[in-house]
């Protein structure tokens, strides 16, 4: 990419967006920062601060807030940073604006409701040929605006094109590793969100430490048995988006998604516990669980927390339905 303007585009201006403008000025590039809403752009550019969605953190003197996606033309890759389930709509108004070489980078973590599709399989559709990626790790928003060190990973089929941005990303706080593995890479974020509910369920319950990690532990067996299945390197998963991303979600009422599963085994309905906040994995769970279902792969946790969200178990049903299983070998 010798010769092209340093400049990282960012499609979407919510936490993870504007932590990772941050992140990609820190590192050295120009950024411009897109959101759907012009009010919103003028004030992040009067303000030079996103208090809606990431409060307390100053914007980089290098990072451009537009509303024009006409502004993300020249840039040298876009990362799109909406909720997984605007990919399609996003991807198809990125594509009216882009050159076609482009690459663009997925940051969301989920799988197309209403298709089922991988997001990356939802943009390869919208613009046929044109390189795609997917930086996916653990990775809280607000540790990587305050600077502190964090490690995520970058996949592309494009091995170069994967070393370059993830070398263009990477900064004094945040190592962005790279990969081919963009499937397993995608999975890895996806997934561990579902899973982060029923993590999140049995803190809120109150049903212990143990439980926790044996949660932990079969759900990973559940993402390397679905990984498998659908084409991802288990290697893949052992690493940061999978094992590492699994972990801090699992493990922090930080996440939305554990918060979510918490707010659940306290008592409260599926509307009163997500609270107007995104929680991708109650977005993406009926999808991974029919992709499971299809492939007849083994995913009781998952299947839980489905059955959970669709209203059909009580969290009490669920825990007795993973408790009561026929006794197994484990794998
Ligand atoms: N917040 C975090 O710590 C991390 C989030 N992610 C992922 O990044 C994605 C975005 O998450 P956040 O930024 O945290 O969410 P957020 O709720 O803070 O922001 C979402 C942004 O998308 C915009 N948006 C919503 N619908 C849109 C549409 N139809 N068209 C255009 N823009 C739209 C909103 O206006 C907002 O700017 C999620 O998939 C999440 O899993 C990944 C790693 C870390
Ligand atoms: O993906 C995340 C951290 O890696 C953020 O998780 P939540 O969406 O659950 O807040």
């Amino acid at each position: 990419m010798a010769g092209q303007a340093p400049t990282i585009g960012i499609a979407g201006a919510g936490a993870w967006g504007t932590a990772l403008a941050n992140a990609a000025a820190n590192a050295g590039n120009d950024v411009v920062l897109w959101m759907r809403s012009p009010e919103h752009a003028a004030a992040l550019a009067a303000t030079r601060a996103n208090e809606r969605f990431l409060p307390g953190v100053a914007l980089h003197e290098r990072i451009r807030p537009t509303a024009a996606l006409a502004d993300l033309a020249g840039v040298r890759a876009v990362l799109l940073v909406t909720p997984a389930q605007t990919t399609r709509e996003m991807s198809a108004a990125l594509a009216g604006a882009l050159p076609r070489a482009t690459p663009l980078v997925l940051c969301a973590k989920g799988i197309e409701r209403a298709s089922g599709s991988f997001l990356c399989d939802v943009v390869e559709e919208v613009r046929p040929g044109a390189p795609v990626g997917v930086l996916s790790g653990p990775s809280f928003a607000d540790d990587v605006a305050r600077g502190l060190p964090t490690a995520v990973t970058l996949a592309c089929r494009d091995a170069a094109l994967a070393q370059d941005l993830a070398t263009a990303l990477s900064g004094p706080t945040l190592r962005v590793y790279h990969r081919g593995d963009v499937r397993g890479v995608e999975i890895g974020g996806a997934a561990k969100n579902v899973l982060a509910i029923a993590c999140g369920a049995v803190a809120g319950r109150g049903l212990g430490e143990s439980a926790k990690a044996a949660l932990i532990a079969r759900g990973f067996a559940e993402l390397l048995r679905f990984a498998r299945a659908y084409g991802g390197d288990p290697e893949t998963l052992m690493g940061l988006s999978g094992l590492g991303d699994l972990v801090l979600t699992c493990s922090s009422a930080h996440s939305r998604n554990f918060a979510f599963g918490q707010r659940l085994g306290q008592g409260m309905s599926v509307a009163e516990a997500a609270g107007g906040k995104l929680v991708e994995g109650a977005a993406t769970a009926s999808a991974l669980v029919a992709l499971a279902r299809a492939k007849t792969i083994d995913m009781p946790i998952a299947e839980a927390v489905e059955q959970i969200l669709s209203g059909a178990w009580s969290l009490d049903q669920a825990v007795d339905a993973l408790m009561n299983r026929p006794v197994k070998s484990e794998q």
